[in-house]
């Protein structure tokens, strides 16, 4: 999605959860700075992902669906999604986060293209950018030069917004926007506010013509 058109969905999203804008633009530009020039252009990015992709979301029965995954698909991975694929030997083309999953355990996924977004409540973890040798930044707001936008709100409906971009047939597993998953430190309340948004946009998505194939029939 062009990101002028994603900024009318986001001017809802910033008003429902009382984002400031100053703390975005003060994020994306961090992570700008930090950066640098050391990013996939954005026609490497649409190199990678190709005519197919699987998107994997982090939901509780994720582990459960793995195996809809075939040999060699080309896979987007919502942060810590990743993690569970990693230690079953599944690579990860491509994984989007915010940095506020297991740090740790992202960084020892050396094969993967990482697509760090900037918002205003992660600057702090914005430094560990530098730990991941393949990645490019993105931002919910204007982007700059180095910090994509390619529209989509939370690390999962990203994944789906950045295949949607590069027209890909998008399989979706590990999603269950009902039964929310939540790392510790995380206010349920708020997840379930956000897990509301990411079935929006994806729906949303879809009747703009996305072409989308739901894995599991019961998560749509
Ligand atoms: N049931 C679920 N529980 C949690 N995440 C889910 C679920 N179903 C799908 N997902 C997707 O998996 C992604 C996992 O990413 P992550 O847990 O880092 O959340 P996030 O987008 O950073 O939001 P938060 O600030 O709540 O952590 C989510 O962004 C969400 O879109
Ligand atoms: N300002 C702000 N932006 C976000 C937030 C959040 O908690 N604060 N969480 C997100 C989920 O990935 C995506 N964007
Ligand atoms: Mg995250």
């Amino acid at each position: 999605m062009k990101w002028k058109n994603w900024m009318k969905l986001y001017e809802e999203i910033e008003r429902d959860f009382k984002f400031r804008r100053e703390k975005e633009i003060e994020s994306r530009n961090t992570l700008s700075k930090i950066l640098g020039d050391k990013v996939l252009s954005i026609g490497d990015i649409g190199n990678l992902i190709g005519e197919e992709v699987y998107v994997v979301g982090f939901s509780p029965s994720l582990e459960n669906e793995i195996e809809l995954i075939p040999d060699r698909a080309t896979i987007i991975a919502a942060d810590d999604a990743a993690v569970i694929l990693n230690d079953l030997g599944i690579k990860p083309t491509i994984v989007m986060s915010d940095l506020d999953g297991d740090i740790d355990s992202l960084i020892r996924i050396k094969s993967s293209v990482f697509g760090i977004h900037a918002h205003g409540d992660n600057i702090p973890l914005l430094p560990y950018a530098e730990f991941f040798p393949k990645k490019f930044g993105t931002t919910q707001i204007e982007p700059l030069e180095n910090v994509y936008n390619f529209g989509g709100f939370t690390d999962g409906d990203r994944c789906v917004f950045l295949a949607a971009h590069f027209d890909a047939k998008i399989h979706i597993l590990g999603f269950d926007f009902e039964n929310p998953r939540i790392k510790e430190g995380k206010d349920m309340i708020r997840k379930r506010k956000k897990l509301r948004w990411a079935k929006y946009l994806i729906h949303y998505l879809e009747q703009s013509g996305a072409k989308i194939i739901w894995e599991n029939l019961n998560s749509k």
